[in-house]
């Protein structure tokens, strides 16, 4: 069935303590480019949860005893495994997330980088000795798992923001229950399938499936979950924080963006549409590090907006297991009516379509790769996160300008500018209120570097030396009577 090399890592089932187990009541996988109905996984709910809850705390005190040599063993097996399956994986993921074949095989590969760099990340999680200001003692500093962990994450990056969160949980010694999104749950159980294969215990990391409020209820509430990860809309992260206060967990939360990508005078136009493209484009603009609202100096406008026209106008729109597509479907209608509303509000307030500004005559939830020009403050797609294929320009004229624009935002997730003056460079980086800023790039995201936001879009780091801390706490050990 669609090619798959290994058709076991399609799974209906949910993983559970090491078993996989159905259910009467089911929640359908539809193809987002036709509609087309993939497969059916279990609709369970809040008793189910609680078991893969129990199950992780009962498989931790034997997980965090391993070495962290003994983890990173296991771990790099399923990062072999992942690459090794990166095709079926990928064909997966375009199936029920609808991103083109090329982009998901991308970010199979960005998944398993995070299992592969927190393999070995666990093996450096490092303490310390303090000089005790008492003769007769001794101070040590010892850093330890935090325990059973919970996971929610969303459907634009089935693979990568689980084991975003996985990689390190899992490296540091913690046990990991993960609900998927509801969209794109069959990556997450594929991931499942190649973790047990890998030798991962049971228990260690299980994948429950359903509705979303009963479980991630269980998941804010439980006891026993002593730290929630989310990524996902700021709505739901702010739910989440205020069930998990009930119970003083540790939360890591990556939220919604409003990204700006900023065009100096001086900048090299070709590559500012090189990374406009990627930025805003990518996923088809489902992404919570777009460019939301793209800043163009004045003096750069128009030749900025005719290149940038012109390359997305040579962007293939289709199903994303074609060859050559470069903006696959939405992922629903909901994401659709968003986009159209954006436009619709610019457009009546001034705003110029230049290219693109209405579904695709594909159908189903298929998009025209859009740009407005004459996009002014005022106007929604200035305050909102479009989350599609929406490229709005904005004109500035001075630097103090765009930098108050830039930051006039609840968010701060990622910022992009091209600029090649050095004192701008560092006058702007420092200025931009943001988590992540990319200079002459539109594309920061890796395994190495800290992920996350300020203000509203979050909490928390992922990936890179920091991303472990969020798994691990610090003990201090008083020896007296030396
Ligand atoms: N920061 C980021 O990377 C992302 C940001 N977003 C933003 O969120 C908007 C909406 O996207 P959407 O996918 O609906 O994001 P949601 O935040 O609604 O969903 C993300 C995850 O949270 C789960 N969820 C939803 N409601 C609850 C709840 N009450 N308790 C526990 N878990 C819950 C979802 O489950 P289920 O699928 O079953 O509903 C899903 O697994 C996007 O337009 C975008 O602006 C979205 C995705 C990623
Ligand atoms: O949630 C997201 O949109 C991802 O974090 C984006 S990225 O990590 O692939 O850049």
């Amino acid at each position: 069935m669609w090619n798959l090399k290994d058709p076991s890592l399609l799974r209906e089932q949910c993983f559970i303590d090491g078993q996989w187990l159905g259910a009467q009541q089911t929640i359908a996988v539809t193809n987002p480019a036709t509609g087309a109905h993939i497969a059916s996984v279990p609709k369970l709910g809040a008793a189910h949860a609680r078991q893969a809850i129990e199950a992780a705390n009962r498989a931790w005190p034997a997980w965090r005893a391993r070495t962290a040599k003994e983890r990173a063993a296991l771990l790099k097996r399923w990062f072999e495994l992942i690459m090794a399956h990166q095709d079926d994986l990928a064909t997966i993921m375009t199936l029920e997330q609808g991103k083109p074949l090329a982009e998901a095989k991308g970010e199979i590969a960005y998944a398993a980088s995070f299992i592969e760099w927190f393999a070995e990340e666990g093996k450096r999680v490092y303490g310390d000795t303090i000089p005790a200001p008492v003769a007769s003692q001794r101070i040590v500093v010892t850093k330890e798992p935090i325990g059973v962990c919970a996971a929610i994450t969303p459907w634009n990056f089935p693979a990568a923001m689980i084991t975003r969160k996985a990689g390190p949980a899992l490296a540091a010694g913690c046990t990991m229950v993960v609900k998927p999104a509801s969209q794109t749950p069959l990556t997450a159980l594929a991931l499942a399938v190649l973790a047990e294969r890998a030798g991962i215990p049971a228990g260690v990391l299980s994948v429950v499936t359903g509705a979303a409020g009963d479980i991630g209820t269980e998941l804010a509430t439980n006891p026993l979950v002593r730290k929630l990860t989310f990524t996902g809309s700021t709505e739901v992260g702010r739910t989440l924080m205020q069930q998990t206060a009930a119970t003083i967990k540790k939360v890591s939360m990556e939220l919604g963006g409003n990204a700006p990508f900023i065009v100096f005078e001086d900048a090299d136009l070709d590559a500012a549409v090189e990374g406009a493209l990627v930025s805003k484009y990518r996923n088809a603009g489902q992404t919570c590090v777009c460019a939301n609202r793209l800043y163009v100096h004045a003096k750069v406008y128009d030749a900025f907006a005719q290149k940038l026209v012109a390359a997305v106008q040579a962007m293939q729109v289709g199903d994303g297991l074609q060859d050559g597509v470069r903006i696959g479907p939405l992922i629903d209608a909901k994401a659709v009516a968003k986009v159209e509303e954006h436009i619709a509000d610019a457009t009546a307030k001034g705003a110029r379509v230049l290219t693109g500004g209405k579904r695709h005559a594909l159908g189903q939830s298929f998009f025209e790769p859009t740009v407005l020009a004459d996009v002014t403050q005022g106007m929604a797609v200035a305050k909102e996160e479009t989350f599609g294929p929406l490229a709005p320009l904005f004109r500035f004229e001075t630097e103090d300008e765009v930098v108050a624009l830039a930051n006039d935002t609840e968010f701060g997730l990622a910022s992009y500018f091209y600029a090649r003056d050095l004192g701008r460079v560092w006058r702007v980086a420092e200025r931009l209120e943001y988590g992540m800023v990319g200079v002459n790039t539109g594309l920061i995201s890796n395994e190495v570097a800290p992920f996350g936001g300020v203000k509203q879009s979050g909490i928390g780091r992922e990936g890179s030396r920091y991303g472990i801390e969020d798994y691990l706490v610090v003990k201090y050990i008083n020896m007296a009577g030396i």
